[in-house]
């Protein structure tokens, strides 16, 4: 997985509210870099010096840096915390520079520290989901374990658009449901819908990266007898004869729109469709493209600013 340095040039003033924009929008630490930390009094610790030194920090102001993986999300996701850093004004609260910059970062020094970060998250009442490098004994009894190694694919499962859609999974898929994943990913998806009782799952997905993860994934997680990963474009791929119980797609709400005629017609007849990776200032626009095609809503969740929908074939 690839990793983007976001560094926001702000003020002392505004620290506390960037870094929880930045949090809030998916990223798993934020380093502060303040030029008064130069001159301040510190206590050592255990005879430890502390020997910062001057040209790592700003000449004014204070660095706010956050990590995000780089991902289809990372434009709107950066677009977003933009956003919500310049509505601070409201607030009265000085921003300073208001510098934003994006940076990506090194793989290879990066990949064993984004690592640290990454550990085994119960992401709904049964799913729990687990890096390979990490050992994890389940802990209840109707637990289902996901192993995933995300590689260079997005996926690693806690992202909230993914947990959103394992959840919606989780209460609307039936023991022996057929399901097909479009943007399948890492595969996280597709396993977490065979281990919850899917007979037959098509992942699809455009990256031939991500179907080289998936079938790695599905492999890893012994569900590849129900699990089939194929590259295509969306539901454009016409072997799909059958018609599927459930369709999920956690991509982002311009293409979840293209998906929308296609998706109804390979569904069966009261089949649901799961869609994800809709921010929430476009919220309105998935329902009203959804309820004018004639599709029922049957529910809306909300994580940390992402939106999920579940709605039932017309
Ligand atoms: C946000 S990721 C979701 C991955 C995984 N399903 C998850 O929930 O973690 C979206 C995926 O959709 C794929 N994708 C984007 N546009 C697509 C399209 N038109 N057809 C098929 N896959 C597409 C991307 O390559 C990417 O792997």
């Amino acid at each position: 997985m690839k990793w983007s340095e976001i560094c926001i040039h702000t003020s002392q003033e505004a620290v506390d509210p960037v870094s929880h924009i930045l949090h809030e929008s998916g990223a798993s630490g934020v380093v502060i870099e303040d030029r008064e930390d130069l001159f301040r009094e510190r206590e050592t610790v255990f005879g430890e010096i502390y020997d910062l030194s001057p040209e790592d920090y700003p000449e004014e102001g204070v660095l706010v840096k956050a990590y995000l993986p780089v991902n289809s999300f990372l434009k709107e996701t950066v677009d977003s915390i933009k956003e919500a850093v310049n509505r601070l004004h409201v607030f009265d609260i000085d921003l300073g520079l208001n510098h934003v910059t994006v940076s990506e970062i090194n793989e290879e020094e990066w990949a064993t520290q984004w690592k640290k970060y990454y550990k085994p998250v119960k992401v709904s009442e049964r799913i729990t989901i687990t890096p390979t490098w990490e050992e994890y004994t389940p802990v209840r009894e109707n637990e289902e374990v996901i192993e995933l190694d995300p590689g260079m694919a997005f996926g690693t499962g806690t992202h909230p658009t993914t947990v959103l859609c394992i959840q919606a999974l989780e209460k609307h898929l039936n023991d022996g449901d057929t399901v097909t994943d479009v943007g399948c990913g890492t595969g996280v998806l597709s396993i977490a819908s065979a281990k919850l009782g899917a007979a037959k799952v098509e992942a699809l997905d455009l990256d031939e990266v991500a179907v080289k993860s998936a079938e790695i994934n599905t492999k890893l997680n012994r569900v590849q007898d129900r699990v089939n990963v194929r590259q295509g474009d969306l539901l454009q791929d016409r072997s799909f004869d059958e018609k599927k119980d459930i369709i999920v797609a956690n991509i982002l709400a311009e293409v979840i729109l293209d998906l929308l005629p296609d998706a109804k017609s390979q569904l069966k007849n009261g089949g649901k469709l799961i869609v994800s990776g809709i921010i929430e200032r476009k919220r309105s626009m998935v329902k009203e493209a959804l309820q004018e095609a004639g599709w029922r809503l049957a529910e809306t969740t909300e994580m940390e600013g992402w939106i999920a929908i579940v709605a039932e074939r017309p």
